[in-house]
């Protein structure tokens, strides 16, 4: 060991200057300051107080206790729910010539003695010693942990993923529970619960089961900036394989984790990953604990590219520089997919997060999630609810803006398009449920492994444009720049293109500059037409809804306020494809979210029976996330099912905004066929491509498009209807 600090005194309040603390965190770990709430939190312990902290995956939430060992009286006491966790922490913190040491059943019997042993000394050298919660739990370690604390050579209790103390949590962990103890057998150690944990009521839980007593709370931002986060959607996608094998040739090389639902599937794509000439590794439960292991080393020093695997994988994991975290199924909830994606770009430089996400893969986890037999974690008194619960948490895999770190807001048009095309893709598929879902498959085929670590325990329409007219561009677009034949693909990459050299380009500037083209500026003419037609879709919503009690004039007001407050900076190109957002969120918003985004008017109707007014729009969205999505046990008819859901990261605004539903818009006033929805028609809205078609007809007559759907698409190359039906088949 490097010289660690002598520290003379009593072990419960130990008071170090900022500067003191920072010269250690760069004397041991060569950074040259704290970062988050590290300090803070360092601080609070040595001051004897109890600390909950919540951090970021990857934020550095170690450094908090890791810190203290080194300036504090005694040992720091890590608990840690996974083993291969304590064993990287450890090998690092050794390699830094900090001695510290785990205790699990894995290590050999003559460690654990000389570990044993020289906790009986009446100086151990160990700093820091990391522990299972199950191992706290015996009697035969608290009472060794007792003696240490008689001595005085207790100097913190770590909690680490404290959150797995909550069955409200994502990874609740039974053995968590049994650390409530804690607080009552050591009462003056500090604390300290550390979680990424961004559920409310999970927090509020952990500090309650840990008889957390008046602890500093502090919670550090949740933004993670240098993650971008993708969805692709895999119904629109030829080959998924070969769109994730082009995805990571293509990124060079970079350091990979691909998670999948099954472990089955973690071979399968494995498999056709190396084949690709990628090179990967499975990693899930079903393999023993030396493949594992072997899997793990080689991509720890990158002799693989990528691990796909289960959920088994990653907490804990610090490798600093994986570039891309793909998601290969939909995650279990919102929480599990930041834990997840959140893994990429610990070292804070530019990363990925890819979602792709299937209908199919949808509706299995929504079975899963509704089967406690196969939701092994859940206790069985508690199921249903449980069940519920953790539906509830799945639907929150939706919309938040984000501001452009993620796909639905840097290319909303594009995720517009791709979302109306997925929106009518598969609807045969969608009445011919696939046989997963079916009541008579069993629960057992279903090799999943995405609620607990137990293995691991037991061990957007006028469009965005690259000049000042938008049409003018996106006629370009559909005339020019991407032939009448050229597959969905193409037309894609070219508005991708042209959202990208909006956003560098003039549009930026523009915007910047304070002014808009005339012919960008949203006439009056333009607004009172829109205005009419968000009227026209409310009234069809509230025949399909019944009793809402708002006035339809000032609710249609309202709507075009958002939206032109909204885009008015902008230009008409936008605002136009967020009036079609809101006129297709009209056509499916159930009462509950017409109440939600409309209670401004509904609440003045109320007070004072008048028509609301475009000013009682809030400039502030509400501060918390909004669900926006199909709640469980609501109908899963040919809207709900389909409804459209992409994921972005918890706004840098902190909010969400109901408007992102709106990445599904479309525009234009052409006749289209209505969407059925139950005994429902439902005014129809033309899907973006249909928009490009029609002004590509209007400029140059050259884009014939009047035949149905189903052909155009046909032609386009993408979907073929008798392909889909050939695929259900099969
Ligand atoms: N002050 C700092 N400056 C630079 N890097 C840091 C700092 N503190 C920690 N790190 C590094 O950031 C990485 C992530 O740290 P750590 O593993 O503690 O994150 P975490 O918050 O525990 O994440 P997770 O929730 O995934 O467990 C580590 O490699 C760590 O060395
Ligand atoms: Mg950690």
């Amino acid at each position: 060991m490097k010289g660690v600090l002598q520290i003379k005194g009593a072990s419960g309040r130990e008071k170090k200057a900022p500067k003191e603390l920072e010269s250690v965190l760069n004397q041991y770990f060569g950074y040259s300051g704290f970062r988050g709430k590290q300090l803070e939190a360092i601080e609070a312990v040595l001051s004897g107080r109890d600390c909950f902290c919540l951090m970021p995956t990857g934020g550095g939430k170690s450094m908090c206790y890791q810190v203290p060992a080194l300036v504090k009286t005694g040992i720091v006491l890590v608990i840690s729910p996974l083993i291969a966790l304590m064993e990287n922490q450890v090998a690092s913190l050794k390699n830094k010539g900090i001695p510290a040491e785990f205790l699990s059943s894995t290590q050999a019997s003559h460690t654990k003695q000389r570990i044993h042993e020289d906790l009986d000394t009446g100086n151990p050298s160990l700093k820091l010693l990391y522990v299972t919660p199950e191992l706290v739990a015996t009697s035969g370690f608290m009472a060794k942990l007792k003696k240490l604390y008689n001595r005085g050579l207790l100097g913190l209790v770590a909690i680490d993923e404290a959150h797995c103390i909550s069955t409200w949590g994502h990874d609740f962990r039974p053995s968590y529970r049994k650390l409530s103890s804690l607080r009552k057998q050591f009462p003056d150690i500090p604390l300290l619960a550390l979680t990424a944990t961004a559920v409310p009521k999970v927090q509020k839980d952990v500090i309650s089961s840990l008889c957390l007593q008046n602890p500093v709370i502090l919670r550090a931002s949740f933004n993670r900036p240098n993650i971008f986060y993708e969805v692709r959607y895999k119904d629109l996608l030829d080959d998924v394989y070969s769109d994730i094998s082009n995805l990571l040739k293509s990124s060079g090389n970079a350091c990979s984790i691909i998670y999948c639902l099954e472990r089955a599937a973690c071979d399968d794509l494995s498999m056709h990953l190396s084949q690709q000439g990628v090179s990967s590794a499975a990693y899930h439960a079903g393999l023993n604990s030396k493949v594992r292991s072997s899997v793990l080393d080689d991509w720890l020093s990158s002799r693989t590219q990528v691990v796909v695997a289960t959920v088994a994988f990653g907490m804990g994991i610090d490798r600093q520089d994986v570039r891309i975290v793909c998601h290969f199924n939909l995650p279990k909830s919102m929480e599990s997919f930041y834990q997840e994606s959140g893994r990429a770009g610990r070292d804070q430089r530019p990363s990925r997060s890819v979602l792709y996400y299937g209908l199919d893969d949808r509706r299995r986890m929504e079975f899963i999630l509704r089967n406690p037999k196969i939701n092994k974690a859940q206790p069985s008194s508690s199921s249903n609810e449980l069940s519920e619960k953790a539906l509830a948490d799945f639907s929150q895999v939706q919309p938040t803006l984000c501001q452009r770190s993620c796909d639905a807001c840097k290319h909303p048009n594009l995720v517009s398009s791709r979302l109306e095309e997925l929106r009518r893709v598969p609807n045969c598929r969608f009445n011919k449920i696939s046989p997963v879902f079916q009541s008579s498959v069993k629960p057992a085929h279903l090799d999943t492994e995405f609620w607990n670590r137990e293995d691991e325990a037991s061990i957007s329409a006028e469009d965005i444009s690259d000049s000042d007219d938008g049409n003018e561009v996106v006629s370009n677009i559909a005339i020019s720049k991407v032939p009448a034949k050229a597959g969905l693909d193409a037309k894609f990459k070219a508005l991708e293109r042209a959202e990208n050299a909006y956003y560098q380009g003039k549009g930026q500037t523009k915007q910047q500059g304070g002014g808009l083209a005339d012919k960008k500026s949203i006439s009056q003419t333009l607004r009172d037409a829109c205005r009419k037609r968000l009227l026209d879709a409310l009234g069809q919503a509230k025949l399909r809804l019944g009793n809402i009690p708002c006035d339809d004039e000032a609710s249609a007001t309202h709507l075009e306020t958002e939206c032109f407050k909204k885009y008015e900076k902008v230009g008409k190109t936008f605002y136009n494809s967020q009036i079609a957002a809101t006129v297709r969120w009209l056509s499916s918003a159930t009462s509950s979210q017409m109440h939600d985004r409309l209670h401004a008017v509904i609440d003045q109707t109320k007070d004072d029976g008048a028509s609301g007014s475009p000013d009682i729009v809030p400039e502030s969205p509400p501060a918390s996330p909004k669900i926006v999505g199909t709640k469980p046990g609501e109908t899963s008819n040919y809207e709900a099912d389909v409804k459209p859901q992409h994921i972005c990261k918890l706004g840098k605004r902190g909010h969400s905004d109901v408007s992102t539903e709106g990445a599904a818009a479309s525009t234009g006033n052409m006749e289209l066929p209505s969407i059925p929805t139950g005994n429902m028609v439902l005014p129809a809205i033309p899907t973006f491509r249909e928009f490009l078609s029609q002004k590509g007809r209007d400029r140059a007559k050259s884009y014939s498009n009047s035949q149905p759907s189903g052909i155009r698409r046909k032609s386009s190359g993408q979907v073929d209807k008798e392909e889909t039906s050939k695929r259900m088949k099969s």
